[in-house]
């Protein structure tokens, strides 16, 4: 398995199935603020209201492959092992993202255990021997990475994109982004503002 991280906003998302994964499934996606398509007879209460918010579109019927055809990422989620297997190699032949829920290496990709702190993504995958474990390792470093991350990530993002547009000397460049991510900036926020006062204005000295 190899980890990547996948820009799918805009993307056509198909969740195969709309039982209590799937749900589970969808709420995850949401965090990342995304829509999904719903293909499936039954439908659960809680995809029901999720539509209700508009936070999915959901198609009440069994999964045919025109349903699927245009998506980039399909999750094969349903209680039917035939349907789940079928989808998955279609998908698969047709060259999408497949999640297969039930039977992993049936598909080419699996959801992580993930923690996001603004742009800080933390994911933890144990390859499919416990989905347990990987939660529970979510959940501690969900403790040791809290929400004052949000911020600290914010600063060096900024730092980074001035730096970048305004140092054209590589060295110089990874000597400045090294001094940003000391910890001293991570703990002591009126540095991070007095080091940002310093290097803006040489991005807006270099605006067009
Ligand atoms: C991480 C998480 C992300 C997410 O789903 O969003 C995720 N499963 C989660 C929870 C969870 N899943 C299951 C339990 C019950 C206890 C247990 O079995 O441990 C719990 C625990 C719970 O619900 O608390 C049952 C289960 N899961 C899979 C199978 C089939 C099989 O056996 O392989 C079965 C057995 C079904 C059966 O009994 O027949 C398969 C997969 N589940 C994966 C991901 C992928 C591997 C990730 C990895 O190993 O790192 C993979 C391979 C494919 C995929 O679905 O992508 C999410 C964490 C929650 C969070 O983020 O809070
Ligand atoms: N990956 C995971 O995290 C994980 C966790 C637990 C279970 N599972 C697996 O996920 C699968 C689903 O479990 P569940 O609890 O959501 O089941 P469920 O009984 O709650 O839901 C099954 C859904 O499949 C739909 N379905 C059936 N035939 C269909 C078809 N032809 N086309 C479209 N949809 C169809 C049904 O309408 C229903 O909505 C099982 O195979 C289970 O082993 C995966």
């Amino acid at each position: 398995m190899f980890p990547i991280m996948v820009h799918l906003a805009g993307e056509k998302v198909v969740m195969v199935g709309g039982g209590e994964v799937a749900l589970h499934k969808i709420e995850n996606l949401r965090r990342f603020g995304l829509h999904v398509h719903v293909v499936s007879p039954v439908i659960h209460p809680g995809i029901e209201k999720l539509a209700d918010e508009g936070v999915v579109t959901v198609i009440q019927k069994p999964v045919e492959e025109k349903d699927y055809e245009d998506a980039f990422l399909v999750m094969a989620v349903t209680d039917s092992k035939k349907v789940n297997d079928e989808v998955a190699k279609q998908a698969k032949a047709a060259g999408k993202l497949v999640v297969h829920a039930a039977q992993p290496d049936l598909g080419n990709s699996t959801i992580p255990a993930s923690l996001q702190r603004g742009r800080l993504v933390l994911s933890v995958s144990t390859g499919g021997a416990s989905p347990t474990l990987a939660k529970q390792i979510r959940n501690e470093l969900a403790e040791v990475y809290d929400e004052s991350y949000e911020d600290y990530i914010d600063f060096l993002y900024e730092v980074r994109q001035i730096v970048r547009k305004v140092e054209p000397d590589r060295t110089v460049r990874r000597h400045l982004l090294k001094i940003a991510a000391d910890p001293i900036f991570y703990k002591d926020i009126e540095r991070r503002e007095g080091f940002l006062r310093e290097i803006r204005p040489f991005a807006q000295a270099t605006q067009p």
